[in-house]
């Protein structure tokens, strides 16, 4: 009797079984909370990478991108890492010492392999791609060029990283690169956004590509390329002149003044005091203008600034050919381009050359802009290096001719108006990364850019972490009515006889 009085009076709220299942289910809650959080919680980032070495036709530069390992299936970003620019020339200037063209990459190679961490080298894609200067020399010698391809391949090999070959890109290549790495970088591509034209600069050639409006089928097939990336298509066009990169030109604006007369150029794109004595053969040692070697002409020439930038315009004027075209509408050198459409990057040396100038602000009016070219130019020559004795004299002499062979490309050249020119922006990097071909090459060969639209993206930490929560606090309280509902009521107490 007493025993059972006991029982009566004693709360069930407090039996050791119901408090069993409280401190069961509190830590069941607790344990499903931690487990989520752990989960989910992102581990310490890892990281692959990809190097990819540029030959240009005036020097070679290494490039190494890398990316967050877990998201490899194509939605973690690329950046680039770190960059290095090879000493001395470009490999295309070792056809006669190919075997110095792969020791010249190896200090750049030697650094890449202390920036890559050690446990990542043999996962990581080593490519090399030659533009202008090897196109030229192949064009020239392709028993050399191809002897500079294997010097090239023999020094990668040696070096830890997975070597994927070096090969020569072609101009459309190169132009189609181009225009993914700024796309890419800008994040147009993803998001599905117009995209932006690309122009590059380089020594021996010039890339324009752009996505035209209204672009049905091209005019001219060689000049389209198709990209199909996250779901969207684009019929680009692309082109790439060879022989029109700032050095080549220049030969080219040479070798049509020494036409009035060998022995002396006098020069309107030099400034006034400017006075070299120069080689023949060092000028017409390029397929670009070797068909113009004047005969009979002395070794060594007179090369003379006047500093005339009108002048300096109709020389550079010169190096077009606006003549011919068989399509509906040319560029220039019967060259089948479509009209201009939106916004353009303008990189490589349209950056080099337009940034010493002060002329990246595009929003200044053309006028205006060949105004300051004007007084550049007439700039007397002393003064000029006076003014700049940090920067090499080739570059620095080079700026008025430079500046104007830009003007003249955009304007004469590709059609940009008063209007359209405020559409382009000179450009170095974007987010941190270089603009030009490499990055859009590794996209390209390491598939990182998929054709169709990944899945939506999982949910992130956060949201893992909040639903986990809510769903605890709603069990935790579910638990707690249950509790409740069943717990006797004080009135229903028993009653002690
Ligand atoms: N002023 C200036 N010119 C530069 C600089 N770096 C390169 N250049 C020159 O700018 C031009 C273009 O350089 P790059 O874009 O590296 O050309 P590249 O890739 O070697 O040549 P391509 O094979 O034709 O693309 C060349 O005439 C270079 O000599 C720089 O820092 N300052
Ligand atoms: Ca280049």
């Amino acid at each position: 009797m007493s025993a059972q009085r006991e029982m009566k009076e004693k709360n069930p709220w407090h039996t050791p079984v119901t408090i069993s299942i409280t401190v069961i289910g509190v830590i069941a809650i607790v344990a499903l909370v931690t487990v989520a959080v752990l989960q989910n919680k992102p581990v310490p980032q890892k990281y692959k990478y990809g190097i990819v070495l540029d030959a240009g036709s005036s020097h070679t530069a290494l490039y190494i991108y890398k990316w967050p390992a877990e998201k490899d299936n194509n939605t973690g970003r690329v950046e680039q890492e770190h960059s290095c620019k090879v000493k001395g020339k470009g490999i295309s200037s070792y056809a006669e010492t190919p075997w110095q063209a792969g020791e010249s990459l190896t200090e750049c190679m030697e650094d890449a392999v202390k920036q890559v961490p050690t446990k990542r080298h043999f996962e990581t894609p080593l490519y090399l791609g030659a533009t202008a200067g090897m196109r030229l020399l192949h064009m020239e010698n392709s028993v050399a060029s191809d002897k500079v391809f294997q010097a090239v391949e023999k020094s990668l090999q040696k070096f830890p990283f997975s070597y994927q070959g070096a090969r020569m890109l072609s101009g459309q290549e190169e132009g189609a690169f181009g225009w993914v790495t700024v796309n890419y970088l800008d994040d147009r591509l993803k998001q599905g956004l117009e995209t932006t034209g690309a122009l590059d600069l380089g020594g021996a050639s010039t890339q324009i590509s752009f996505v035209p409006k209204n672009y049905i089928i091209s005019e001219s097939p060689s000049n389209s390329v198709t990209f199909r990336l996250y779901g969207n298509d684009y019929n680009l066009y692309t082109h790439s002149f060879l022989c029109y990169g700032k050095d080549q030109v220049l030969r080219l604006a040479l070798a049509h003044q020494t036409k009035s007369g060998p022995g002396e150029i006098a020069d309107p794109c030099f400034h006034p005091g400017y006075s070299e004595s120069k080689n023949y053969s060092v000028l017409y040692d390029s397929p670009c203008v070797s068909d113009r070697k004047p005969q009979g002409a002395p070794v060594t020439f007179h090369h003379k600034g006047e500093g005339n930038f009108q002048q300096c315009q109709e020389v550079v004027k010169n190096v077009f050919n606006f003549t011919s075209c068989k399509y509906s509408r040319c560029s220039f050198n019967g060259v089948f381009q479509p009209p201009l459409h939106g916004q353009f990057g303008a990189f490589s040396a349209y950056y080099y050359v337009m940034d010493f100038l002060n002329l990246t602000d595009t929003s200044v009016p053309l006028t205006t802009v060949k105004d300051k070219l004007a007084k550049h130019c007439a700039t007397p020559w002393n003064q000029i290096i006076q003014q700049h004795p940090e920067i090499h004299v080739k570059y620095l002499a080079e700026y008025c001719f430079s500046g104007a062979y830009i003007l003249t490309l955009l304007t004469e050249g590709y059609n940009f108006t008063s209007e359209s020119y405020s559409s382009i922006k000179f450009i170095k990097k974007i987010k941190g990364s270089d603009a030009g071909w490499t990055l859009g090459y590794m996209l390209n060969l390491t598939n990182m850019i998929p054709a169709e639209a990944p899945d939506s993206p999982p949910l992130p930490h956060a949201g893992y972490v909040s639903i986990v929560t809510v769903i605890a606090l709603l069990i935790f309280t579910l638990f707690i009515i249950f509790l409740c509902r069943f717990r006797p009521s004080s009135s229903k107490q028993p009653q002690i006889v």
